[in-house]
């Protein structure tokens, strides 16, 4: 499968991520809260434009299962991930004000681009390449430490969140969608996904190592 190859050759930048100071943290419930914060700031960002990269996509298709799994994902996206992102600004205390204030770091904004940057000069494969790390390597999260109870209850229900039936089952579907755009991709194209999905890989490591260091642009934004 298509799939298997490009899980194998973005294999150490995912160990990176799981053993990655942000991750391993989380799990232990020692993660500085200030981290986890920035984190979600950042996030909600990307989420709000990986969300419209997904209509952007279906925009883009002209294959029907393509655009309505994509169209789907969005609206359970939008009432999902990102009404979770709305109950830990409550629990930590963020407010609208502060979200709107808060300055994209340099890693979420570069990872945001990589995606527009396919759905504009890349293909539908390329495409949803640059989408399906997001889902699949948070699941793998999810079930790698669904055994471990962090002593931090946010911590323990954001990993929980990717250890759902629904999530990995979103997850399947992706996988099984970009095997099948591999399927009928030329050589070339197929190239081109592994190189967007490895680019998405190497930003997801980014996105923890941003939020553990509190990455900021240097010219004093
Ligand atoms: C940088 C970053 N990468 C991946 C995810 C996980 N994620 C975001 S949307 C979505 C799909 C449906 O919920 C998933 C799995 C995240 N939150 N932040």
């Amino acid at each position: 499968m298509f799939s298997e190859e490009l899980r194998e050759a973005a294999a150490e930048l995912w160990q990176a991520s799981f053993d990655h100071g942000f991750i391993q943290e989380l799990v232990a419930g020692t993660l500085e809260e200030g981290a986890f914060r920035y984190y979600l700031l950042q996030d909600c960002y990307y989420l709000t434009h990986f969300s419209d990269a997904h209509g952007l996509l279906a925009a883009k298709t002209t294959d029907e299962s393509v655009r309505s799994s994509q169209l789907a994902l969005k609206k359970g996206m939008d009432e999902g991930e990102i009404a979770i992102r709305e109950r830990y600004f409550k629990w930590l205390g963020i407010t609208q004000e502060e979200y709107q204030k808060t300055v994209v770091a340099p890693s979420a904004y570069q990872y945001v681009n990589h995606l527009y940057r396919q759905l504009t000069t890349g293909t539908v494969a390329t495409s949803l390449a640059a989408l399906l790390p997001c889902y699949w390597l948070y699941h793998e999260i999810g079930v790698r430490f669904r055994e471990v109870t962090s002593p931090n209850r946010l911590y323990q229900d954001w990993i929980n969140t990717y250890d759902s039936p629904a999530f990995a089952e979103n997850t399947r579907r992706q996988i099984d969608l970009l095997n099948h755009l591999a399927e009928v991709a030329s050589e070339e194209e197929r190239l081109a996904m592994k190189e967007s999905f490895l680019i998405s890989s190497q930003y997801e490591l980014a996105f923890w190592d941003m939020s553990y260091t509190g990455e900021t642009w240097q010219f004093g934004r």
